[in-house]
């Protein structure tokens, strides 16, 4: 596929720590609009992959490219700027400021884009079916509600890639229904979605999964034949690990997709998730990260 039909492009990233290579040597490429799913078993290294993704750390090995331009050649204000303006994120953990209303929450994401407009604030909440809620508090709404309030900050920026991890993982069934509609009509829209996911509905609503375990590529599968067969007919690879000289999986077999599980994630609130939610500040959990230290 020539590149300009791409907008992410992973050539043989890695990333290591120490003795552990929680992503191994993985290329992948996504063209503009396909909805992705990264599943695999908890420390498969999906995070890790999905924070290379969205600039908030960099790889030990390899490049990524979005639409064309390497992460690697852009300094920490390049970087900041690829992701404010490209790259619209949802976490499992909500991230709100909670003595702010769902639309100050929005505007929060507003802010650091430089555009504090309250009315398309509202029109963000109304796109996720919040309007009549704009004005109460995280603690007076459900977790699906809340959710939906970060999916509208998320889209205040009218990001090109959405990056959600485990945007379900807190959520009943009815209300991971409406956040899939939600990113349903987003995909019908154009957007690039990537989600990270142990659930096994949310990933079958993805076009194309990509399993891991152990930071290695182990298995890749469609939902979406016509999806494919474009992919396919425009020049699109499978996912692959390792090289082709060494002979390594290239994707096209895939094992077992059929042991995900919700497993909920535990970890730290505090106000820099809140501002790397918003899709302005560094993500203070992975190190080293690029960003630290220089902000747009
Ligand atoms: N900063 C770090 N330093 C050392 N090891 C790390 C670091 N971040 C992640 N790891 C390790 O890398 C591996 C992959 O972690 P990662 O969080 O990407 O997994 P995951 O698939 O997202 O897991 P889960 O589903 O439980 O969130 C794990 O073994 C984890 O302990």
């Amino acid at each position: 596929m020539d590149n300009e039909h791409m907008l992410l492009e992973l050539d043989h990233i890695s990333k290591i720590y120490g003795d552990l290579h929680a992503v191994d040597n993985l290329s992948l490429t996504v063209p503009q609009g396909q909805w992705l799913a990264i599943v695999g078993s908890s420390g498969s290294g999906k995070t890790t992959l999905m924070n290379m993704i969205g600039c908030m750390d960099t790889p030990s090995k390899g490049s990524v490219m979005l639409e064309g331009r390497r992460l690697e050649d852009l300094n920490a204000r390049q970087l900041a700027d690829v992701r404010k303006n490209m790259i619209g994120l949802v976490f499992q953990k909500f991230y709100l400021v909670p003595h702010l209303t769902a639309v100050e929450n929005v505007m929060v994401a507003q802010y650091y884009h430089s555009v504090v407009d309250e009315k398309q604030a509202m029109e963000a909440l109304e796109r996720v079916g919040l309007k009549e809620r704009a004005h109460h508090l995280p603690g007076q709404l459900s977790g699906g509600e809340q959710q939906r309030v970060c999916i509208a900050r998320a889209l205040i920026n009218c990001p090109k890639l959405i990056l959600a991890d485990e945007p379900t993982g807190n959520l009943d069934e009815k209300n991971e229904k409406i956040v899939l509609d939600l990113f349903r009509q987003l995909h019908e829209q154009g957007t690039t979605i990537i989600v990270v996911t142990h659930d096994a509905l949310v990933a079958s609503c993805a076009q194309r999964e990509i399993m891991l375990n152990h930071g290695v590529l182990v298995g890749e599968q469609w939902n979406d034949e016509e999806a494919k067969r474009a992919y396919e007919a425009a020049g699109g690879k499978p996912a692959h690990t390792g090289s082709a000289e060494e002979g390594a999986q290239n994707g096209g077999i895939a094992i077992s997709f059929a042991d995900p599980t919700k497993a909920a994630k535990t970890g730290d609130t505090d106000a820099a998730n809140v501002a790397v939610a918003a899709g302005v500040a560094d993500d203070t959990d992975v190190e080293p990260d690029v960003t630290k230290g220089e902000r747009a």
